[in-house]
């Protein structure tokens, strides 16, 4: 797994966007079941860190920074972690040379409307960039791949805020993806 390049630039944001991650999404200490049914006594609850005012914003900025040299159309993922990170990717991009567009994949078809699994801006065929606020086994994110996979999209990276190194690296190389991540959970605990 690579972690995102600290430029000289942008060392002041990370380590503010650590701190707000440590300050709004670390648990530790109590019982967590985890999307992959696995248990665990560390938690990091990312969406206070996406509502947050800051946190949205910096993580934006980072992640941006972090995709700058790819040929990318459109950033998403699974519902609902990464909506408010490809909206914030999103927003950031704004005047850039090529701004990004935001897709997010539902976990189900809502079964009414438009009946999407994928949905917001997406385009079949697409370069495509899969976004997820934390990663254990990568199996949602690797939901997220197969859907827009199934419509065409080229996928070559996820972008994660916090990797917990439990697995994720190993899923994603199997499918020829290379996982980025800002943070991994060594820089929020010892061991
Ligand atoms: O790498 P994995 O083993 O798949 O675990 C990580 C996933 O678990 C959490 O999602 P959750 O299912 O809790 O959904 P939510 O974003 O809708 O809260 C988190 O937001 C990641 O998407
Ligand atoms: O594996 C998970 O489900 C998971 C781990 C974590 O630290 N945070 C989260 O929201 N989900």
């Amino acid at each position: 797994m690579a972690l995102a390049r600290r430029r000289p630039e942008t060392k002041a944001q990370f380590d503010q966007l650590k701190a707000i991650i440590r300050r709004e999404s670390l648990l530790t200490g109590g019982e967590f079941k985890l999307a992959s049914g696995a248990q665990s006594s560390v938690f990091f609850d990312m969406k206070k860190t996406l509502f947050d005012p800051e946190g949205a914003s910096l993580v934006g900025e980072l992640i941006l920074d972090a995709i700058a040299g790819d040929n990318v159309e459109f950033v998403g993922g699974l519902e609902l972690g990464a909506v408010p990170i490809a909206t914030a990717v999103c927003v950031k991009s704004v005047g850039a040379r090529r701004p990004l567009k935001g897709f997010f994949v539902r976990k189900e078809p809502k079964g009414h409307g438009t009946n999407k699994l994928v949905d917001g801006q997406f385009r079949d065929g697409a370069d495509v960039i899969v976004l997820e606020d934390v990663t254990t086994t990568g199996g949602s994110s690797l939901k997220a791949v197969n859907a827009v996979r199934e419509r065409g999209a080229k996928v070559r990276k996820v972008v994660t805020i916090v990797d917990r190194l439990e697995g994720a690296e190993a899923a994603f190389a199997k499918d020829g993806i290379e996982l980025v991540a800002l943070f991994d959970r060594n820089d929020f605990l010892d061991h």
